[in-house]
């Protein structure tokens, strides 16, 4: 692929941008909506082949809807039989009832039935479910019921084709969009198909990514149907579309050390962390900023910590902070000793394992009210901005990386209802002034501009104690290198990610432990991120 081209982000649009794409390209610049079908289609047709390894005297049946969705299955019915294939098309509705450009290529099906010497053509109009029973076992199925036209729970017997279809043992895939799941939300409504493979159409759909979506789809191929890049790329600047970032992208904007690079150079990374509970935090924070490349890495934690981090950590220098006798960070004899290095500091990040006193919260506050350093704010930073968030937006000016996991989430934002996480993300970071990461599988990364990245990589290995700890780091040593806090948290998830799928296809998922994102993160930069 063209490397300018493939370091274009991708944009992952809901039903409706997708449908103005659709308009946009069929009203505006002409292009007849049965050529997209006919498109569409010719490529789904193209994936099925894949999956059968060879197509002739192979049996496909195809389930139709009576909309475009259909449409596609229809063109994809015909360019099977072409190719030799038994195919069976299974239809709800007569012609009539049908989309006119699903309605065409449906009646294109019925002349070739008619047609072929071979009768390898079959056209089943269903009155009962019964007739189900009837069809021959497939190669492969093929769930062209539904696509982006899908609007509320799937009716009858709509919802019954899909309960029958997951029946079958044999490969299914899908037109577009697993019938049954939400293209904006990857919720399932009512019913949905456990897809093999799905293919969609222009762009990838955000309900592909999110929620059930990753769990249905199986494995997902983008169909360029001729729909300009430009008009894909409007259409998604949509409320809750978003984008992913490529690998190319994220080589773009990784720094590269400079020749003549020196320790400070190359950026000094200040993380104030640590406490008396919680000591591996600080650890894997600081290495994690050390090892994406900050030149010096700085952890300010309780002076009674000091020393045991001193035995875990030799590259990275510590500052002992001077608490209260209660326990907790003293504020101003702390500000004594910090003063000086968060002038030369190029970013801060504040919270792995700082613990929740209330000493230690008050201290956390004001540094974050006093700095006006490109700053992450993690884990018990985050804590001690609960009934505080006003100090967001009135000092984070697009200065801040939050990453809060779902629960920290909630108890900055209150009790959110989370099912369009895209809009959710998009209007806190808006609100909120900030780039906020939210954490889960996948994570999503909002702009204070209002744009969405989905992250492209990661896997469940990630789920272990220490992943969010390292990620701070990644974002914060990213930071302290120059890059714009926008790009750096995009940056350390696709990295991280990267990392951890590394680890995965040698390892599996179950046994990575946070640390070892640390020992394999050079050898990925280096393979996959040419650093
Ligand atoms: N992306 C593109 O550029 C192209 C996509 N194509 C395909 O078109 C469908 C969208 O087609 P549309 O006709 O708008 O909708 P559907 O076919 O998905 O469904 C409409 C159909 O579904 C019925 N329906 C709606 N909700 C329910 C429900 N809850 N239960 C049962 N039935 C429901 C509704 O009555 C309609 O009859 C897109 O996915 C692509 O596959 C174009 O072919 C090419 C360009
Ligand atoms: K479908």
């Amino acid at each position: 692929m063209n490397p300018l081209l493939e370091a274009h982000p991708e944009p992952v649009l809901t039903a409706r941008a997708m449908r103005e794409a659709d308009r946009q390209t069929i009203e505006t610049l002409g292009l007849p909506g049965r050529v997209l079908m006919e498109t569409a289609g010719r490529g789904a047709a193209e994936v099925a082949a894949r999956m059968l390894g060879t197509v002739a005297a192979r049996t496909v049946v195809c389930l139709c809807g009576r909309g475009n969705n259909g449409g596609d299955g229809f063109v994809l019915a015909r360019v099977l039989h072409a190719r030799g294939a038994h195919v069976h098309v299974v239809t709800l509705a007569d012609a009539s009832a049908m989309s006119d450009d699903a309605a065409a290529n449906y009646r294109l099906l019925e002349h070739l039935a008619e047609a072929d010497p071979a009768h390898r053509l079959h056209l089943h109009r269903l009155t009962d479910l019964a007739e189900l029973d009837h069809l021959p076992r497939a190669d492969l199925y093929v769930d062209a019921l539904l696509g982006t036209g899908l609007s509320s729970p799937l009716r009858a017997p709509i919802r019954e084709l899909v309960q029958w279809l997951n029946e079958h043992p044999a490969p299914i895939l899908a037109i577009d969009i697993p019938t049954g799941l939400d293209s904006d939300t990857g919720q399932v409504l009512g019913a949905a198909v456990a897809a093999t493979r799905t293919v969609t159409m222009g762009a990838l759909k955000v309900g592909l990514l999110l929620g059930e979506g990753p769990r249905l789809c199986g494995t997902v191929d983008v169909i360029d149907i001729g729909i300009p890049r430009h008009v894909l790329e409007q259409a998604a600047r949509q409320p809750g579309c978003a984008w992913r970032a490529s690998d190319a992208l994220i080589r773009q904007w990784l720094p590269r050390r400079a020749h003549d690079a020196h320790k400070y150079s190359a950026g000094l990374a200040l993380i104030v962390a640590g406490s008396r509970e919680f000591t591996g935090a600080p650890v894997m924070a600081a290495t994690a900023a050390a090892r994406i490349g900050a030149g010096y890495v700085l952890c300010a934690c309780p002076s009674d910590v000091r020393p045991v981090l001193a035995t875990k950590l030799t590259e990275v220098a510590l500052l002992g902070l001077p608490e209260t006798e209660r326990g907790g960070i003293d504020q101003e004899d702390a500000f004594d000793v910090l003063d000086g290095w968060l002038e030369r500091a190029r970013a801060l990040l504040v919270g792995p394992g700082l613990g929740r006193h209330p000493d230690t919260q008050r201290f956390a506050r004001t540094l974050l009210e006093r700095t006006s350093l490109p700053a992450v704010i993690d884990a018990d930073g985050l804590n001690a901005l609960v009934g505080f968030t006003e100090l967001i937006p009135r000092h984070a000016q697009g200065r801040w990386i939050l990453t809060p996991h779902l629960g920290e989430f909630r108890r900055l934002a209150g009790d959110v209802d989370l099912t369009h996480r895209i809009k959710v993300v998009q209007e806190y970071a808006q609100q909120w002034h900030c780039v906020l990461l939210l954490k889960g599988m996948p994570s999503v990364v909002g702009w204070p501009d209002g744009t969405v990245w989905i992250n492209a990589t990661g896997n469940p290995a990630l789920a272990t104690a220490g992943t969010g700890d390292v990620l701070a780091g990644l974002c914060v040593g990213l930071l302290a290198q120059g890059l714009p806090p926008t790009q750096a948290a995009v940056c350390a998830l696709h990295v991280g990610g990267a990392v951890a799928d590394h680890y995965a296809a040698h390892y599996g998922t179950a046994t990575m432990m946070a640390s070892d994102l640390l020992t394999y993160l050079p050898a990925v930069l280096r393979t996959r991120f040419d650093r």
